[in-house]
């Protein structure tokens, strides 16, 4: 089956740059994103091509090659679902907030609301794909609701989830380790299907990396690389505590037991504990799915991963409070990053909200620097967490352009997000408009404590062992 005309619905971190790259690499195939949001749309047809809604390293020269040649973004999805044969599903699938699961579950109401609007519009045959990440089994649902339809139109149902990291989407995008297909592959209709998308991925990606299984575990897949991945942070996040106790160095530690073949050296990064809007949605919802099939064991396990993560969270935002007399009341406090990560301009779950949130119950005065952030969402994400009043958090935390305005007279300054140019900053600039002593807590692990002492900061940095603790 050749395919023309793709529908992605949903214009995300997921759907924006995946579309991208497969309009670039596919200039026969017509790709039209769509969303409900008409501002984020507008944003995607900015005609300044660096004014997109999604900050990524090399994504605005890819949406700059097929935008408008092959590449479209559209409000238009009752139009754009008509005209694919093959439609993408890639909208958000946040923890639910509540009812049943609430705090656990994965909240499909979107995913269900795709589901009838294909089902409403569709005239001819479609495959769709799964490219959202889901709880396993989610294909039976969306079949049910397709098929229910008798306007006799066939579906094929295929699991596709995306394995693309924030800060590194193109490049994951453009050399995968692998692309994962799940299909109906006992059928000669599923297979059609199959091959269908594996000869899209085909454009660029060597066909031994296109794997394909059944749905289930595909879908189940997808949630077990995401545990893994977390599970290596909070193991060795865990170490890092224990390095501060005895003397041993996390960084020393990880590159020793990285070196071990069997155990690699990925993912081995300790850090003030993993952010992003993945890891914990997607363990919570594995540890949901697990007591609903009353594996209770199977859930603690995995749960444990987001206790250690936000132990690791708390404990430095603790640290700070102690360090600084056992008060951070009325002291400003400069943040150095908000991004859960480097590269990118996301925040969603980033540790820098829940250390700001407990140093702001504290009464501290927060600045914060962070390239890609601004004071808008800074704003928000706290306020979503409902811990004080709005206008609280507009007068306890401001955030500044430049990076030399975090340190002016604060009392400590904490490296929140690893971003590159906060490697070259002029350190003893920081120092000497900073109050003495001057405290410096690196959650990264991006500094070295001896030029740091040469310097005269008083450092904590995680998983060294110091003399502030
Ligand atoms: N962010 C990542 O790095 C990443 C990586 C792999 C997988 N995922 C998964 O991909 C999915 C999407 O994640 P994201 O980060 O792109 O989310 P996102 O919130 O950035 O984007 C989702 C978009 O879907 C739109 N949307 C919701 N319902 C809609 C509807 N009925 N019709 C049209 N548009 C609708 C929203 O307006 C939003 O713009 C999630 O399931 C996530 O777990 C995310
Ligand atoms: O050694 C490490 C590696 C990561 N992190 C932190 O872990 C979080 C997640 O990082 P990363 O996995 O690189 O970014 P995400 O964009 O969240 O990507 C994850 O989540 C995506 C959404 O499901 C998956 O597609 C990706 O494969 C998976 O890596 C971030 O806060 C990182 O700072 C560490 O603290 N130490």
């Amino acid at each position: 089956m050749k395919i023309k005309n793709i529908c992605c619905i949903g214009a995300g971190y997921v759907g924006g740059p995946t579309m991208a790259v497969i309009a670039q690499k596919c200039p026969e195939i017509n790709v039209t994103v769509v969303d409900i949001n008409e501002k984020r749309i507008a944003a995607w047809n900015d005609k300044d091509v660096e004014n997109i809604p999604i900050y990524e390293p090399g994504l605005s020269k890819v949406v700059d090659e097929a935008r408008g040649r092959n590449l479209f973004f559209s409000a238009d999805v009752d139009k754009a679902i008509d005209q694919a044969e093959m439609i993408f599903i890639s909208v958000n699938t946040p923890t639910k907030a509540y009812g049943m699961g609430k705090g656990m579950a994965a909240d499909l109401k979107f995913i269900e609301l795709c589901a009838r609007q294909i089902a409403r519009v569709s005239t001819s045959d479609k495959i769709v794909i799964e490219k959202s990440t889901l709880p396993v089994r989610t294909a039976e649902a969306l079949k049910n609701i397709l098929e229910n339809t008798g306007n006799g139109v066939n579906y094929q149902i295929l699991s596709n989830p995306e394995f693309l990291a924030e800060g590194t989407a193109v490049e994951d995008l453009m050399d995968p380790d692998r692309v994962l297909i799940g299909g109906d592959i006992d059928t000669e209709k599923g297979k059609e299907a199959v091959e269908a998308l594996v000869n899209v991925y085909a454009h660029w990606v060597p066909k031994e990396r296109i794997l394909t299984t059944n749905v289930w575990s595909s879908e189940l897949s997808k949630l077990t690389a995401n545990a893994f991945l977390a599970q290596r942070v909070s193991s060795i996040n865990a170490m890092s505590e224990l390095c501060e106790k005895t003397g041993a160095d996390v960084n020393e530690v990880a590159k020793a037991v990285g070196m071990d073949s069997r155990i690699g050296s990925k993912f081995l990064k300790s850090s003030v504990g993993f952010g992003g809007s993945c890891f914990q949605k997607d363990i919570l919802n594995l540890v949901y799915i697990a007591k609903s099939f009353g594996l209770n064991e199977v859930a603690d396990y995995w749960e444990q991963v987001i206790i250690m993560n936000d132990h690791q969270k708390r404990r430095f935002a603790a640290n700070i409070v102690r360090t600084l007399f056992n008060t951070v009341a009325g002291k400003k406090i400069g943040f150095l990053g908000w991004a859960f990560k480097k590269d990118t301009n996301d925040t969603r779950e980033s540790a820098a909200i829940y250390v700001a949130d407990y140093l702001l119950n504290e009464q501290a005065e927060i600045v914060v620097y962070d390239p890609k952030v601004k004071e808008e969402q800074i704003n928000a994400d706290l306020d979503y967490l409902n811990t004080r009043s709005e206008k609280e958090n507009r007068q306890r935390i401001k955030a500044v352009n430049d990076p030399y305005q975090v340190s002016k007279e604060a009392h400590a300054v904490a490296i929140l997000t690893e971003w590159d140019e906060f490697k070259e900053l002029d350190r003893k600039r920081i120092y000497d408009e900073m109050l003495k002593p001057a405290f410096l807590f690196d959650g990264r692990n991006i500094l070295h404590q001896s030029s740091q002492k040469a310097i005269g900061f008083k450092t904590y940095i995680i998983g060294e062992n110091c003399d502030l603790l």
